[in-house]
């Protein structure tokens, strides 16, 4: 028997969660309304009942506590269609570890005979194909071997939660207690070592977000967009009003299924608008994916409602329609301040023609940046935009057509992504993080506001997080292997590239409309080839003023430049057999000593493996005080608690590194600036009893020994950098060439690669010959400086024997 820890609901029934299972038959409709009331906690306290934090302690039930009369009635009908789920029910039932779908029940009512059930063993569950995988999860299709039901099994990294493990908890809760038919639920949860394995029904067309990925990449047609967001405000509507925020809506979590059924998913970060306390202090954290998030979950302290889901709401219809968020191209920290700074984005009037006025007002009316005057979702669901939506089995199905298997297209797009990040792996995230300090002009004149701050703190967040440890889950015995031997790649963050490289950032624009461009405009990075008014050399000028300011720009800079690597390096590339992920339950990275830092794109999406950065190696490099900041593959987690930001400026920008501030080190001293010491050999006495009491090495030379040494010590840092950036390569070659090995057709990439890496070699090499160079200089300066005492010894010499020769002859 694997090693497990089963979550169940015991028919001892002692841990608050535990209850007992539904009955096995048609409900009785009064039992069913009761069930039904009682399905979700009217009071906060159900929902709040605890379990405990720590790892280990996850043995306790995080089952479902399923409920919804519907449910019920479509188990009935399955059962009726499939035999086998009765005889599953009384397997579970002899072993002893039976988790019950159906209407919530306190332990009194007897246990059914025969229901459709779940159990807690891992071992009931054959994992198959991979079907999408988050920040924290993979996701597969799974059968549940006792009654061959097709399931979908999401396997959470504990490990890579750890940090809240509360959220883990709660997603599991959450999902149990839903009664939606528009909101994904879970039949069970379970704990498999490290992992909590969490079984739901398996949306067989995946996400949205799959969907324009693979067939639709500029997005749906109106008629599908106003299906798809009407099945999804309902789900919104439900959850607001038992008190949840869902917090992250988007494409990536609207999921389809072969019907047409939409279903709002993933609760890993929701919360609970009754929460108090520390829970409703955590709202004072922002949490999501950036390009979704609204400005008031961005500006710590200022506090949100589920108004905010609102927000998303209006992103995820841009997404829809455009095929990718708003700003999805920039950094994540990016996207953050033109949130905050920029008008909001919207369906333009004039270049999104195609789209109905009703829907371009409706956008509009969740995207207002003033929270209050944002409509509920009870409310939206009135707009004629909705009153006029088909129904999801017309319409969304009629998407569906000709489509290759959900697994298949992971995969594509899998490998797809890791094409297009190995292309990328000369990352310009250097750039863009400059960029976003240079080319704002409001941040860079406001050093110590939020937006500064900010910067900072996605400087040094990228130092701080670290790379999970690998994971130990004992999984099944399960010895199929037909599920299509995991290919491996994980995709990438950057997997939005896949659907629109061309011409988006105008596409991008075009979505904000005109309310937006000036300001756009004004915040493209500087690498930008739209700007239109050389604004484009300001910023590069600035960003090298920036960056030889100081060590503060500097570490921004190699933390960043250094994602994308450490990214691809990270993802398991090779072919992963069943029991492989049976043993894994989640894929985890192998490497994970590599550096890793913020995505250089704020999209985030399914198809992103998450991001996490190491400890250590930025930390090698200059111990920088570390800050808490949870950034998820794309996903923030800020808490204003973490983040002291009062201590993120008092860094001063041309502070110099502490091995620099104990004194002048002259190990490779002198100067290379302008200063020159008066080697005029006059010999009339006053100039020489100057030059016999300069102080010229003290006064003169030591500031530009101080300066050389610390802009040589820059150019070090750039070396370093620029040895890791080529270890992190030599891995993404590596990597590439398996995906070579794996038949896809990436050879031109190859030699794209290999053209960038020699790049780099000589980058490296001429960085190594100025360093050499400016040592040369030093020494030469050195001698100068010698010489030049040594002349001024002299000439004191001969002014004392001068002054000696004037006495004698005096006396
Ligand atoms: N029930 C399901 N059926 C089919 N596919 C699913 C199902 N649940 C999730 N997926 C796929 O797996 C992906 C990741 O799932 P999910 O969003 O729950 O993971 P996560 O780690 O919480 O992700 P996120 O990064 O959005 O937080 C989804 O985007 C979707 O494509």
């Amino acid at each position: 028997m694997q090693a497990h820890t089963s979550l169940t609901y015991a028919a001892s029934n002692t841990h608050p969660l535990a209850i007992s299972a539904p009955p096995p038959g048609p409900t009785p409709a009064t039992s069913r309304q009761n069930n039904y009331s009682l399905s979700f906690p009217k009071s906060p306290l159900l929902f709040l009942l605890s379990i405990s934090p720590s790892l280990p302690s996850l043995s306790l039930s995080l089952s479902s506590l399923h409920s919804p009369a519907r449910d019920t009635g479509q188990a009935v009908r399955r059962r009726r269609r499939s035999p086998e789920l009765g005889a599953g029910g009384s397997e579970h039932a002899r072993r002893g570890a039976m988790v019950r779908s159906g209407s919530l029940r306190r332990s009194s009512v007897p246990a059914p005979a025969a229901v459709p059930a779940f159990t807690a063993l891992p071992g009931d569950y054959r994992l198959l194909e991979e079907v999408g995988y988050g920040a924290n999860a993979v996701v597969y299709r799974a059968v549940f071997i006792p009654t061959n039901r097709t399931v979908a099994v999401k396997c959470l990294d504990l490990d890579r939660v750890n940090s809240n493990l509360d959220d883990v908890r709660k997603e599991a809760q959450t999902m149990s207690l839903i009664d939606h038919p528009n909101v994904i639920k879970s039949y069970c949860s379970f704990a498999v070592d490290h992992n909590l394995w969490v079984v739901m029904p398996f949306m067989s067309e995946g996400s949205c977000l799959h969907l324009m990925k693979v067939a639709y990449p500029d997005g749906f047609d109106e008629p599908v967009i106003a299906s798809i967001l009407k099945e999804t405000l309902k789900a919104l509507e439900y959850l607001h009003r038992q008190g949840h925020i869902h917090r992250d809506v988007k494409a990536g979590n609207i999921l389809i299924d072969s019907p047409g059924v939409v279903k709002l998913g993933d609760f890993g970060v929701s919360a609970c608008m009754f929460d108090r306390g520390d829970r409703q202090r955590a709202r004072n954290t922002f949490v999501g994916t950036p390009c979704w998030m609204a400005p008031e979950v961005l500006q710590p302290g200022t506090g949100y409602n589920f108004k905010a889901d609102i927000w998303s709401f209006g992103i995820t219809a841009l997404e829809l329609a455009h095929g990718h968020a708003p700003f999805s191209k920039y950094p994540p920290m990016k996207v953050l301040l033109m949130t905050l700074q920029n008008a909001p984005p919207g369906l333009d009037y004039d270049r999104d023609k195609k789209f109905s006025k009703s829907f371009k007002e409706m956008v509009a009316m969740c995207l207002v940046k003033d929270q209050t005057k944002r409509p509920t979702a009870e409310k939206l669901l009135k707009h004629s935009f909705f009153k006029n939506a088909k129904p999801p089995e017309l319409i969304v199905k009629s998407i569906l057509t000709d489509l290759p298997p959900l697994w298949d297209r992971v995969k594509a797009l899998q490998l797809k992504d890791a094409a297009q990040l190995a292309l990328k792996k000369m990352p310009s995230s250097e750039q863009e993080a400059l960029s976003m300090i240079c080319d704002d002009d409001p941040v860079e004149l406001k050093e110590d506001d939020d937006s500064a701050r900010i910067t900072d703190i996605y400087k040094d967040t990228s130092s701080d997080s670290h790379f999970g440890k690998p994971a130990q889950l004992n999984g099944n015995n399960c010895s199929e292997t037909s599920a299509a031997a995991n290919q491996g790649l994980n995709g990438s963050e950057t997997s939005e590239a896949l659907s629109s490289n061309n011409g988006s950032a105008d596409s991008e624009r075009k979505a904000d409309g005109p309310r937006n461009q000036g300001s756009e405009i004004d915040l493209l990075p500087s690498t930008s080839k739209l700007d239109p008014d050389g604004k484009k050399c300001r910023s590069e000028v600035r960003q090298k003023q920036r960056t030889y300011s100081g060590p503060v720009l500097q570490s921004g800079l190699h933390n960043s430049s250094l994602t994308e690597r450490g990214h691809i390096v990270e993802r398991d590339v090779g072919g992963q057999s069943v029991s492989d992920k049976q043993k894994n339950g989640t894929r985890r990275p192998n490497n994970l000593s590599g550096p890793l830092s913020l995505p250089t794109r704020a999209s985030a999406n399914s198809l992103s493996a998450p991001i996490r950065s190491s400890a250590g190696y930025v930390g090698s490099l200059g111990d920088k005080p570390k800050r808490t900041m949870v950034e998820i593959k794309g996903r923030f987690s800020v808490t204003s608690e973490n983040v002291d930001l009062a201590k993120v400026q008092e860094i001063p920008v041309n502070s110099s590194p502490q091995k620099f501030q104990e004194g002048p080190s002259l190990r490779k001293s002198a100067s290379v600036g302008d200063w020159s010491v008066n080697a005029k050999t006059t010999s009339t006495s006053h100039q020489r009893k100057e030059l016999c009491n300069s102080s010229v090495s003290a006064s003169i030379l030591i500031p530009h020994l101080q300066n050389l040494v610390k802009q040589t010590a820059f150019q070090q840092d750039l070396i370093t950098d620029l040895l890791s950036s080529l270890q992190q390569n030599e891995r993404v070659d590596a990597a590439q060439s398996r995906v070579q090995s794996m038949g896809t057709n990436l050879v031109v990439e190859a030699s794209t690669a290999e053209g960038e890496r020699s790049l780099l070699v000589k980058i490296f090499e001429l960085q190594s010959r100025m360093i050499s160079l400016t040592d040369e200089l030093i020494a030469t300066k050195l001698k100068h400086v010698q010489l030049q005492e040594e002349l001024n010894a002299l000439y004191c010499q001969e002014e004392i024997v001068d002054m000696r020769e004037e006495e004698n002859e005096e006396a």
